[in-house]
């Protein structure tokens, strides 16, 4: 047979050599078929020479083949379309597959459901404040292994507030569109609500320093410091595409304000793809500027198949609680929120119904213009716009501060309620078992509960954990699961961020279907949609050469000028704490003249 291919392959006429013994050569020309190199060489003519076989002799499976290739080279249903190039405000229209699939990922729509229930718990689950007492209470803090910053997590915070915003009144209904798309900057709603508010309706422009979503001004004010960077780059950018098309861009405010919100989120994709998931991956340090990138092209290869783009996306009830990373709140912002909750009226001992009660007393205290809004006591200018020093201070303060770490026994008391909110909603909704999880990831369920905690030195949490779920595995529920299993080892290429094991498998799947899956970083992120965008009109070449292929010192040092010198580790690399960046860059001679310095605000 090898013999046949070669000939094949090295220009040996097909139809001679099916004329020699056709129904014994046959299947040689398809594996030779199918192993064709892709992109196919035209002038070597090969379909030509499958017609002169067809031709000759109408082999059904060999036509079929050729069938399905040439219908193949289509898209089914239509994948882009003319016109159709800007993000709605609710998410609609998102999925590329527009025919059915309009409302997908759409704000105010239900959420998905990943996994499937295989096994129903054999006992009644404890009550949801005995778990937390038991396994996810935070007795002492316990610093995140790998060094990593509340920075970071500052950045996880948008990116959750973007997907995740659960209806109060009905737990199944998702509030925010299912994309990375600044939904707490731009605001979650078409009909006139929320999105109008933020902006001034001239030259696309936001209002000064303004975001969409209040429940940003109840995170540790680094969370709301950096949105505004968000909103600064907003309005510079439509500045810029205005100053540079002004034949494209005169006196048409939705144009810009929709172009300038693609870019900005362009933005954001780069500093997920090339800042977050390199450190979460552990590989931001290193001199290798590789990147996971989620948004390639793969097409139909050999036995791999076409890896689509662009089809949509809905966020799933699973997700939201593998995102809950409240173990991760660093010493301070805890003590943070323990104040601000007191100041609300909230504490751990609030039931769920005065919780959600005080958190709707604290929005009727809101003005309707959320550009009048201030958090961390912060007052506005004469223009509207908060000081740069307080807004860099509060990055520059979270660069300081260490993560927690995950693992069991880590979520402040603060959040008792909000925990105890969680677990209860997800035995409403029916989510599945921590191991139910597993399988529909395809990892190995846990044999035991010593197997999910792994470690000798968690055998308080192995009894613990036995003693709530009556001993067995197959009773650990999801949430109370994902908080308290064994966690990946940290500073460690691969595996920085030290999740929990099957958060760290979940969590880049799910960051890989979100942004493959939306059509405004895939198919439509193109130089028309995005006016000709010069991705380098916010870099400093010093900064390029320091930053690894980074991008989130661009925003830093342009939005909050006079602060960071060029060359600031801190706006460099804010993910991984002061104390820590410089052990880990110790060896990279290419970095000559980084600057360790705390930036004085
Ligand atoms: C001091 C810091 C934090 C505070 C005060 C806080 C507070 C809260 C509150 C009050 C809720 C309940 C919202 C509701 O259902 O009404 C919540 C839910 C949630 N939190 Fe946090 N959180 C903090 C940090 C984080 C971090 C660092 C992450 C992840 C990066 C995170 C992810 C989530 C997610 C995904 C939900 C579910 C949201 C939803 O279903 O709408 N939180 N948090
Ligand atoms: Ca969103």
């Amino acid at each position: 047979m090898q013999e046949h291919v070669e000939r094949i392959k090295k220009g040996g006429k097909l139809v001679k050599l099916l004329e020699e013994n056709f129904e014994e050569n046959i299947p040689e020309l398809i594996i030779v078929f199918l192993a064709r190199k892709s992109p196919t060489d035209d002038s070597e003519f090969f379909l030509e020479e499958l017609v002169k076989v067809l031709n000759k002799e109408p082999w059904p499976l060999l036509e079929r083949i050729l069938l399905t290739l040439l219908w193949n080279d289509i898209m089914k249903p239509p994948t882009m379309f003319a016109g159709y190039s800007y993000r709605s405000f609710d998410g609609s229209d998102y999925s590329r597959l527009r025919l059915d699939s309009s409302t997908l990922g759409m704000a105010g729509t239900q959420y998905a459901r990943s996994a499937r229930i295989q096994n129903l718990p054999s006992q009644t689950p404890p009550t949801a404040e005995a778990i937390f007492d038991s396994i996810l209470e935070r007795s002492t803090f316990k610093a995140h292994p790998s060094g990593i910053s509340a920075t970071l997590f500052y950045l996880a915070t948008i990116i959750t507030h973007d997907l995740f915003n659960t209806d109060p009144r009905d737990p199944t209904i998702n509030r925010n569109s299912s994309y990375i798309d600044l939904t707490p900057l731009y605001g979650n709603s078409k009909i006139n609500e929320r999105q109008q508010p933020v902006r001034t309706f001239k030259d696309g422009l936001l209002k000064p320093d303004t975001f969409a979503d209040s429940r940003i001004l109840l995170q540790p004010p680094g969370v709301g410091a950096m949105l505004i960077l968000f909103s600064r780059n907003h309005n510079y950018i439509a500045g810029e595409l205005l100053k540079k098309n002004p034949d494209r861009f005169n006196n048409s405010d939705e144009d810009l304000f929709q172009t300038a919100r693609l870019i900005n989120c362009g933005y954001l994709l780069k500093i997920v793809l090339l800042n977050y998931v390199r450190t979460i991956l552990g590989v931001d340090t290193t001199k290798s500027s590789w990147y996971l990138d989620p948004t390639k092209p793969y097409e139909k290869s050999w036995l791999l198949p076409e890896l689509p783009t662009g089809v949509g996306n809905q966020v799933s009830l699973e997700f939201n609680f593998i995102y809950r990373w409240h173990p991760a709140i660093a010493e301070k912002d805890a003590e943070w929120a323990e104040d601000e909750f007191k100041r609300l009226g909230i504490t751990p001992e609030s039931t769920i119904d005065e919780f959600k009660e005080k958190v709707r007393n604290w929005a009727t205290t809101l003005n309707e213009d959320p550009s009048k809004w201030t958090f961390n006591g912060m007052t506005r200018d004469e223009e509207g716009k908060f000081p740069n020093n307080k807004i860099a201070k509060e990055i520059i303060n979270g660069t300081e501060k260490v993560a927690g770490a995950f693992g069991a026994n880590g979520i402040p008391r603060i959040l008792r309620v909000i925990e105890v909110y969680g677990i209860e909603s997800a035995r409403t909704l029916g989510v599945c078992s921590l191991n139910d999880f597993r399988r529909f990831l395809k990892l190995k369920p846990y044999d035991s509960i010593e197997d999910m905690m792994g470690n000798p030195s968690d055998l308080t949490v192995v009894n613990k954990l036995k003693s709530l779920y009556g001993g067995s595995i197959e009773n650990v529920e999801l949430y109370p699961g994902l908080m308290s299993e064994k966690t990946k080892p940290g500073a460690n290429i691969g595996s920085m961020i030290a999740l929990p094991y099957t958060v760290s498998r979940a969590i880049l799947s799910d960051a890989v279907n979100l942004v493959r899956n939306d059509r405004f970083c895939t198919d439509d992120f193109n130089q028309h949609n995005l006016a000709y965008w010069d991705w380098n009109i916010l870099e400093n070449p010093e900064s390029k050469k320091l930053a690894s292929g980074g991008v989130i010192h661009q925003l830093i040092l342009k939005h909050l000028p006079g602060i960071y010198s060029n060359n600031s580790s801190w706006a460099l690399y804010p993910f991984v704490t002061s104390s820590n960046i410089r052990n880990y860059l110790k060896d990279r001679d290419d970095l000559v003249g980084l600057n360790y310095t705390k930036p004085q605000d």
